[in-house]
């Protein structure tokens, strides 16, 4: 008994994760792809509440949000308590300590916003919904945008897990006509049925949160054993699309969240045709199953699954990465609006072309929607507590 098992790469990898059930849900996925690539390993979650999971009164904006969900993983995984920490990557700072890192980023999820109306209430869409209906959301992105397109509507926070907010959408004498979810919890959570409508550039132009419907992995930057087991699992599309929104947004917000919203896609032309064969994020409103397989993220990351569909990358297809993006005024009033496509070939390109992206808004004007929003608030998180 007494061997040399004790070294770091023979212990079980301590998977480190926050307590909601989307939370646990998320783990499970990536501990199961990890067990499925390395079964020799041993695995333990360890699901902590964290600061922002105690705290459900106090204004998300009086904190810097993203840093609360954070920090006390962060603080466990520096100490080797943790190995990794699963995030919902949308949640994870665009800045990480320098001692930490992405290991890799899981296939996305359906990676639009969604519309959940109350049950009892038969409008279908955005549009359906009368004049002073109340929408349930504490993101400014979300209400931004909608202020934009749906001026006649209202706005009231809602705080709490995802299970938590449906619950409050649905008592009959709650205040809220509707919700807007990422569509991608509920999937996680087996409660796609909810959903009303999706929503995207192609049903409206509601664009959705950099990083939405991906898992972001994070590790110690130095560790080669969890490095060496990352390397077998995640998916290298969603990673570049996600590397090129985070780039966008980092670029943006100096410093501070601020209303971005936006909508990556692959393209894979067949270089000889010239044809698209397949098309990805955001693409109509398509149920979540049919979508993921649209997307060429799933099917064809390293996933185990469908593994050959990537061969035909290299010289016959090139990959194409479209990407929009919007900054919009917290009370909708200003926008400003882009979209590019480029092939892009490594991470370095994805994070080039996150930033060419920022740049292009900023000389569109981004720059005073962004200066007066920080005036008026120092912190605005999107944060929730899925
Ligand atoms: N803001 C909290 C949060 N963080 C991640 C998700 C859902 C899963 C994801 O977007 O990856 C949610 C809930 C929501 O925005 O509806």
């Amino acid at each position: 008994m007494a061997s040399e098992a004790t070294t770091s790469t023979q212990g079980p990898v301590k998977i480190g994760t926050r307590k909601s059930v989307l939370a646990r849900v998320q783990t499970d996925i990536v501990c199961k792809e990890l067990r499925k690539a390395w079964p020799d390993r041993k695995y333990e979650i360890h699901a902590m509440s964290t600061m922002g999971d105690n705290n459900q009164t106090t204004a998300l904006h009086e904190f810097n949000a993203k840093a609360l969900w954070t920090h006390e993983l962060e603080a466990l995984l520096e100490k080797g308590d943790l190995d990794l920490i699963v995030h919902s990557l949308k949640d994870m700072p665009t800045q990480l300590p320098p001692s930490m890192s992405i290991g890799c980023i899981f296939p996305r999820e359906n990676a639009r916003d969604a519309l959940v109306v109350k049950p009892t209430l038969p409008y279908k869409s955005l549009s359906q919904l009368p004049e002073g209906s109340v929408i349930g959301t504490s993101s400014v992105r979300r209400s931004a945008q909608l202020k934009r397109l749906y001026p006649a509507l209202k706005f009231a926070d809602v705080r709490g897990n995802v299970g938590t907010r449906l619950a409050k959408l649905d008592n009959p004498e709650g205040e809220y006509t509707a919700l807007i979810l990422a569509a991608a919890g509920l999937s996680r959570l087996g409660m796609s049925e909810r959903i009303t409508s999706y929503l995207d550039s192609a049903s409206g132009g509601i664009l959705h949160a950099v990083g939405q419907g991906a898992l972001g992995i994070e590790i110690r930057s130095d560790d080669e054993d969890i490095k060496k087991l990352l390397s077998a699992v995640g998916c290298e599309w969603t990673t570049r699309a996600c590397l090129a929104e985070r780039s966008l947004m980092r670029t943006l917000e100096g410093g501070c969240s601020v209303p971005i919203g936006v909508e990556t896609e692959w393209v894979r032309k067949k270089a000889s045709l010239g044809t698209t064969v397949g098309t990805g994020v955001g693409v109509g409103a398509k149920p979540a199953a049919e979508y993921n397989k649209l997307s060429g993220i799933a099917a064809t990351g390293r996933t185990g699954q469908d593994e050959d569909e990537n061969e035909d990358s290299g010289s016959e297809f090139t990959e194409n990465l479209i990407m929009r993006a919007l900054v919009v005024s917290l009370d909708g009033q200003r926008h400003v609006e882009a979209e590019m496509q480029r092939r892009i070939t490594s991470r370095e390109e994805a994070d080039e072309f996150g930033w060419d992206v920022a740049r292009k808004l900023v000389d569109l004007g981004a720059e005073s929607i962004l200066h007066d929003i920080n005036l008026n608030r120092k912190i605005i998180e999107e944060q929730g507590d899925a």
